[in-house]
């Protein structure tokens, strides 16, 4: 993988995006199967001398199966007391799961108040970077407990965006529950056609780009094309792919075809 980063040849950087439907059972409740198996991965691709950075979701739904909620909240306040005990649980879990395979995680929770604000912003690069250093996989989500209005990002495919940029990984993958970018809705049409390259982003892929089906997503395509638009206008490559096998991370990692992936426009170093 070519780095893109200016400056002497670091390590590859990735930023991974995990969404709620990867990650919990229709229940719900975690899939612990699945996230065994991403903490396994992660921990072995960083071992091989690659930084990675997870952006999760899943704080809300695992809070309203936690706290035993029949339905996600409505209320501002109600999805904030979900997400804030689902956070705690999502955590908990990851921090088990990854110690298994001797990899040390943290919690970085963000809002666009604190991206969008030049200080803020340099304190949480530094931040990432010592994380970084001493070898741990920063795990980042939206501070849904107190990000409201406008200083929410609303989908963490937009943040995870926004993060890989901060960070100037070398490419960002957002792991869903569908196996990439289509010409059209496939859980609406039988005929829709995977995508496998996409190297400019059109009005077209725009239109194409629809609302999720799931009850817990909740930026569907469309936010991962703005996703995607921000990533590769910063010169970094994006790949959608399915999430139930996190194994084929190893394979994007290699260069292999997998899912979706938008070519990250050509940015000239300083
Ligand atoms: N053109 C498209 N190609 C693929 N999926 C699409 C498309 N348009 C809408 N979708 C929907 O977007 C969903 C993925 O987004 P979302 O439900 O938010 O998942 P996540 O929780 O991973 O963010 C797919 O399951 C699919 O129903
Ligand atoms: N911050 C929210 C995630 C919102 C979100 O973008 O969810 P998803 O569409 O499943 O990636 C949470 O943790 O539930």
């Amino acid at each position: 993988m070519e780095l893109i980063r200016t400056g002497i040849k670091d390590k590859k950087r990735i930023v991974i995006k995990v969404g709620t439907s990867t990650l919990t059972h229709s229940t719900g409740s975690l899939n612990l199967r699945i996230m065994d198996k991403l903490a396994m991965v992660l921990s072995d691709i960083k071992k091989n001398d690659t930084e990675i950075i997870l952006v999760t979701s899943g704080s809300i739904t695992a809070g309203v199966s936690k706290l035993g909620l029949n339905e996600r909240p409505k209320s501002v306040k109600e999805r904030q007391a979900a997400a804030s005990v689902g956070q705690c649980e999502l955590m908990f879990t990851y921090d088990k799961l990854f110690s298994q395979y001797g990899q040390m995680v943290s919690q970085i929770l963000l809002t666009r108040a604190i991206t969008d604000n030049d200080l803020y912003r340099n304190n949480i690069i530094n931040t990432f970077e010592t994380l970084l250093t001493y070898g741990v996989i920063p795990i980042v989500n939206e501070n849904d407990t107190v990000a409201v209005d406008e200083l929410v990002y609303g989908d963490n495919d937009t943040l995870s965006a926004v993060t890989a940029k901060l960070v100037k990984a070398d490419m960002l993958i957002i792991l869903s529950d569908i196996d990439g970018f289509y010409d059209k809705n496939p859980q609406l049409n039988e005929n829709a056609k995977l995508v496998p390259v996409v190297e400019e982003i059109t009005l077209e892929i725009e239109n194409s780009a629809g609302d999720s089906q799931s009850l817990v997503g909740t930026g569907g395509m469309s936010t991962k094309i703005s996703a995607a638009k921000i990533a590769v206008n910063a010169g970094i490559d994006m790949v959608i792919c399915n999430g139930k096998h996190p194994e084929s991370l190893y394979d994007i990692l290699e260069g292999k075809q997998v899912g979706t992936i938008f070519r990250g426009k050509k940015v000239k170093s300083i």
